[in-house]
């Protein structure tokens, strides 16, 4: 048996011993008293401070206990006699060892030793929404009175420091996705599913125009070093980027250059699946500080766009009163979707947005126009980023990470061709990949030039025939 558990049991023989000495108390005469608590003192100069695995009243995970137990993790593997070992998927370590229940270690702090041990109870539970049997799990440390004061301030400090850099060396980034609104019900169940986050994409690889990505980066690093700056300014820590553009210029790659710069989890909000604007609160409620919240394609997401589809909906509704089986198809489409406009403002904007901290929103669409002017104003999207087709200084950045080549005599071609014609990024990296090892840079450049000619051809063409076509019409 260990230090640590021999206190505790110590401890236990004693707690039964004031229990039965305070009933006797009032036998005893008073001034007998104080030697009862030098007595005590004497015999049991230890502290223990437990920290229960989940605590508060909707069980949430203790953070205090999570820091613990990666900080003694760090510590078991040289320490500890029984190990327990876990597969981590979510760690660059794959099996991560910590102390086993019921086991203990030592550890020492500024020459002071402590000891730490680890419990494990299962109980049984009467309650009908609970599972019949409970486990519950704890860590107690035991050290003696007098370092009281060292281990509460700069020993407990040390360990949640400790903790949260180990955390930051071994974590690796997550991709959420909410759950239907529908599936939320029913104990265990869960707002969000995750899956390492593995997107290769980075600033260096993203091609686009230097001056505008330098500008995004250091927006990026002000934000991430602006904890007291926001608390100054009385804002919350969190900032909205809006990226349009047309198809394949890049928003998505943005978005996962930005997980990796900043090593934030994504949350992919996909805004169909929430049945309504509550849900919207929970879903945000339950996602993590140091994160990325992305909603794609906003304008399809969601009718938000007022007017125009309202009257056309109206129109649909008419038809549908009259007939028993599209009334409950209506009934049911209600039912489905209730986010609002006014319901994702909040979302952003609201006085919810504001928990966790150290978020950030963004927004992604193809049409810009069509998004409600109140949705995106500065504020709510404090940036936005137009992600467009592919130009020169793009094109460069391409050619580097498919062809390994900064300059090439050809370069001043497809310079001349990119300024005459639009062209994605997407489109041009198809081009510039080689498809066999027969490849090499310059047939890949070729073929790039061919397909930009191509392309000129076609809007030429195209051109001429809208004039054609106006011409008739006159
Ligand atoms: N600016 C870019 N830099 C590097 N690669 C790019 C860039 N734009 C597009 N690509 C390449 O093209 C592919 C498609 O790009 P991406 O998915 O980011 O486009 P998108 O703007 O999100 O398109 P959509 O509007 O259809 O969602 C990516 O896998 C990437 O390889
Ligand atoms: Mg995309």
């Amino acid at each position: 048996m260990g230090f640590g558990a021999i206190f505790s049991k110590l401890g236990s023989i004693i707690g039964s011993i004031i229990f039965i000495y305070t009933i006797l108390e009032q036998w005893f005469p008073s001034h007998l008293r104080k030697y009862r608590d030098i007595f005590l003192s004497l015999m049991y100069p230890f502290i223990q401070i437990t920290f229960h695995e989940f605590s508060g009243a909707y069980l949430k995970r203790s953070d205090a206990y999570t820091m613990i137990q990666i900080y003694l993790s760090g510590n078991t593997s040289q320490k500890a006699k029984r190990l327990k070992a876990e597969v981590n998927k979510d760690s660059h370590t794959p099996l991560v060892l910590s102390m086993d229940d019921n086991e203990e270690i030592t550890d020492e702090f500024q020459g002071v030793k402590l000891w730490w041990v680890s419990k494990h109870t299962i109980m049984k539970s009467h309650s009908f929404f609970y599972p019949p049997t409970d486990e519950k799990r704890s860590l107690t440390l035991t050290f003696h009175k007098r370092y009281r004061d060292l281990v509460i301030g700069p020993y407990m400090k040390h360990i949640l420091n400790e903790g949260k850099a180990i955390r930051v060396r071994n974590r690796q980034l997550k991709l959420y996705t909410n759950n239907p609104s529908s599936d939320w019900n029913g104990y265990k169940s869960r707002k969000w599913s995750h899956i390492v986050f593995e997107h290769p994409a980075t600033f260096e690889t993203l091609a686009m125009d230097p001056k505008k990505k330098k500008e995004i980066v250091n927006d990026l690093e002000k934000f991430k070093a602006g904890k007291e700056y926001y608390a100054k300014i009385g804002k919350a820590w969190k900032r909205g980027y809006l990226l349009y553009g047309p198809p394949g210029t890049g928003k998505s790659t943005m978005i996962a250059a930005i997980a990796n710069f900043m090593n934030y989890d994504v949350y992919d909000l996909e805004l169909t699946a929430v049945k309504a604007n509550t849900d919207l609160k929970k879903l945000l409620i339950e996602s993590s500080s140091k994160s990325i919240i992305v909603i794609e394609d906003i304008d399809c997401s969601l009718d938000l766009t007022g007017q125009r589809n309202k009257k056309k909906k109206e129109k649909g509704e008419k038809d549908k009163a009259e007939d028993p089986i599209k009334k409950a198809e209506k009934e049911e489409e209600d039912k489905d979707s209730k986010v609002t406009l006014s319901g994702l403002l909040n979302f952003t904007d609201g006085i919810w947005s504001a928990c966790g901290g150290e978020r950030i929103i963004i927004f992604t669409t193809n049409f810009v126009d069509k998004l409600d002017p109140a949705l995106i104003r500065r504020g709510r999207m404090d940036k936005h980023i137009e992600l467009s087709y592919c130009g020169y200084e793009a094109f460069k950045v391409l050619a580097k990470n498919y062809l390994d080549i900064e300059s090439h005599s050809l370069f001043h071609i497809i310079e001349k061709l990119l300024g005459e014609t639009n062209m994605t990024p997407a489109d041009v990296a198809e081009n510039l990949m080689p498809k066999s090892n027969d490849e090499d840079s310059e047939s890949c450049l070729q073929v790039l030039i061919k397909s930009l000619e191509e392309a000129r051809k076609k809007a030429e063409d195209e051109e001429m025939q809208l004039k054609a076509e106006k011409m008739e019409n006159l």
